[in-house]
């Protein structure tokens, strides 16, 4: 099994070198070298596009519990400082994928040495940032036939303190839709508007209407939250735009509250493109499910709280969206939050800096709980 510091440089490595999702080839080969190199006996071990599948067997198996862990970077460029930043120019893991990985290796590392009572699948799983790996990986012929009765993953938590472990049962992060706004109208002199028709104006008017959905359209004792994450548009301070292009993020609680937030997105944009008499193009990206723990989080949290090694804390809902959510839908199981203090910097900030010392505890706390869980 590995030691803390080949932990350490595992992450550091994985840190270096962030690859966006559906990209991940350097991950994957560096990942399936550290598997090659673990004791095979009980393994079987498969590629999924970037991703892998890793199948342990289990000596008196009567179930198969799978651990699923994202792979892929972000487009942030790094301002941590750190020596092992990324070597690669506006990417970043900055949602804690790189120990995430880690984590699953090193609890691999320990099956793979001590064979486990039960099956154990750990699920590599790329495109967790976008455009989505997880609900094209379930539906694979080959996770199908490894398909675990249930399963867990975790994420890191910047504002927890190291030794934290906190989750819930029912939804954890909301429902989550990506769209993309594009507005046309006509370029010209910026002292004749009149002449022409301006999509920086159009666009900031469909970026403040939406706002007003979440205000005055969604129950109050329901939640939504629409962000604009991006907008494009312009080549010079004198030359009025004909394009405008935005990109954002929808998260609601419920399913009810999503569809109605889309139809009202899709409303602005029509009342944008007759008002301005410009066009307007909606397009939806990825979308995805809310994160529900079913109850077999239960045996988790309690677990948790009897355990010496970590604090257990109940979580509140969180808007983040996860792509594991697709898993859940199928598959019993749960997701839960690890401490990893850098609460000054947090998920998908450029200055994100998790502290290593959350590696070993988790590898340690899932392992004492997988062992618990197979009667050990
Ligand atoms: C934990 C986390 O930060 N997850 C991402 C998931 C991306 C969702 C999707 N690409 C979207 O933006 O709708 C998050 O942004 O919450």
């Amino acid at each position: 099994m590995y030691t803390r510091e080949e932990m350490s440089d595992i992450r550091r490595f994985l840190h270096a070198q962030p690859e966006l999702g559906f990209e991940e080839y350097k991950t994957q080969r560096f990942l399936l070298a550290k598997i090659s190199e673990m004791p095979a006996d009980h393994l079987k071990v498969e590629t999924w596009r970037t991703g892998i599948l890793v199948f342990v067997a289990g000596d008196a198996a009567t179930q198969t519990i799978g651990y699923r862990t994202d792979m892929d970077g972000l487009p942030i460029k790094e301002e941590t400082g750190l020596s092992f930043a990324s070597q690669y120019d506006g990417k970043m893991h900055a949602c804690g994928h790189d120990l995430h990985m880690t984590i699953a290796l090193g609890i691999l590392s320990y099956y793979a040495e001590n064979q486990p009572k039960d099956n154990l699948l750990f699920v590599f799983q790329p495109a967790e940032e976008g455009p989505g790996g997880a609900e094209p990986m379930l539906e694979a012929d080959l996770f199908q036939q490894w398909r675990p009765d249930w399963m867990f993953a975790l994420h890191i938590a910047p504002n927890e303190p190291v030794g934290t472990v906190t989750t819930r049962q029912g939804l954890l992060f909301a429902n989550t839709a990506e769209f993309m706004v594009h507005l046309g109208g006509r370029g010209g002199h910026a002292a004749y508007p009149h002449l022409a028709n301006d999509m920086v104006v159009a666009a900031s008017h469909f970026v403040t209407q939406i706002q007003s959905v979440v205000a005055r359209r969604i129950d109050p004792l329901d939640s939504a939250v629409i962000t604009i994450g991006k907008i494009e548009s312009g080549t010079k301070e004198n030359i009025i735009a004909e394009r405008a292009d935005t990109e954002g993020t929808i998260r609601t609680l419920s399913a009810e509250a999503m569809n109605l937030v889309q139809e009202h997105v899709r409303k602005i944009g029509a009342g944008i493109a007759e008002s301005f008499d410009c066009t307007v193009e909606v397009e939806w990206g990825s979308q995805y499910k809310q994160v529900w723990n079913s109850d077999k989080v239960s045996s988790f949290m309690s677990f948790s709280e009897a355990s010496h090694d970590v604090t257990f804390k109940q979580a509140d809902m969180a808007m983040t969206g996860e792509d594991f959510g697709f898993f859940l839908e199928k598959i019993p199981g749960f997701m839960f939050w690890l401490g990893v203090d850098s609460p000054a910097y947090g998920l998908h900030d450029p200055g994100l800096n998790p502290d290593e010392g959350a590696i070993p505890v988790a590898v340690h706390h899932i392992i004492n709980y997988l062992n618990d869980e197979m009667g050990g």
